[in-house]
């Protein structure tokens, strides 16, 4: 999200978390100068800003500056960054993208630092893809830490995707790039659609 009315319109479907995105070669890069004004809409809403490998003291800066609440960290950011990060105050979700192989006893030494997991397919470009990796190997996932679960999510697979986590602690689904217009800016009709279908018993 990055333009005042787009994310003003977000932010009135009430989802638990918004995502701004700090990394410069994403085409959903906020920008140098994103200087947003919280609306009262946004009360209730985890504003939340996503990095990759950005370094410790730029994160704390963006955090302190534009008041978010949580951060998404989609890098081989380690547990000691996660650590110093929460001890700071921020609620920190730990992406891990997921191929064919992934070890998830490597998500243990993530326990004590990280609120949530999150997980989506594993790309060269970190995130935002569009794709979506084998649902399946989620079954490898044995631990306790709910999770965000994103990569590819559209109108016809959010069902799909929580029945496939059915078992499992799914705490949210993090849709993106099949929710927009263009690069940046969600449509607000599909995102209602969305959230209707979620909500559905
Ligand atoms: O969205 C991006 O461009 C992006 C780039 C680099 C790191 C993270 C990024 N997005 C954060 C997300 O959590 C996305 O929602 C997730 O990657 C799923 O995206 P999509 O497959 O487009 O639904």
């Amino acid at each position: 999200m990055r333009g005042a009315e787009n994310i003003r319109e977000a932010a009135i479907l009430r989802p638990d978390y918004m995502g701004f995105i700090y990394y410069r070669k994403s085409p959903r890069y906020v920008g140098d100068n994103f200087k947003p004004v919280w609306g009262p809409e946004m009360e209730g809403v985890r504003k939340t800003a996503v990095f990759v490998n950005e370094p410790l003291e730029s994160v704390q800066e963006i955090v302190n500056c534009l008041q978010f609440e949580a951060v998404q960290l989609h890098g081989e950011e380690s547990p000691a960054y996660c650590g110093e990060l929460k001890q700071a105050g921020m609620e920190v979700l730990k992406a891990f993208g997921i191929a064919p192989g992934f070890d998830f006893r490597q998500l243990e030494a993530y326990e004590q630092v990280a609120d949530f997991f999150l997980f989506d397919a594993k790309t060269s470009a970190y995130g935002g893809s569009g794709k979506s990796f084998a649902w399946e190997q989620l079954m490898e996932y044995t631990g306790s830490k709910p999770f965000f679960l994103s990569g590819g999510l559209d109108t016809d697979n959010v069902k799909l995707a929580v029945d496939a986590a059915a078992e499992l602690p799914l705490y949210a689904l993090d849709l993106n790039s099949r929710f927009e217009s263009a690069p940046g800016v969600k449509n607000i009709q599909k995102l209602t659609e969305a959230i209707r279908l979620i909500k559905q018993p």
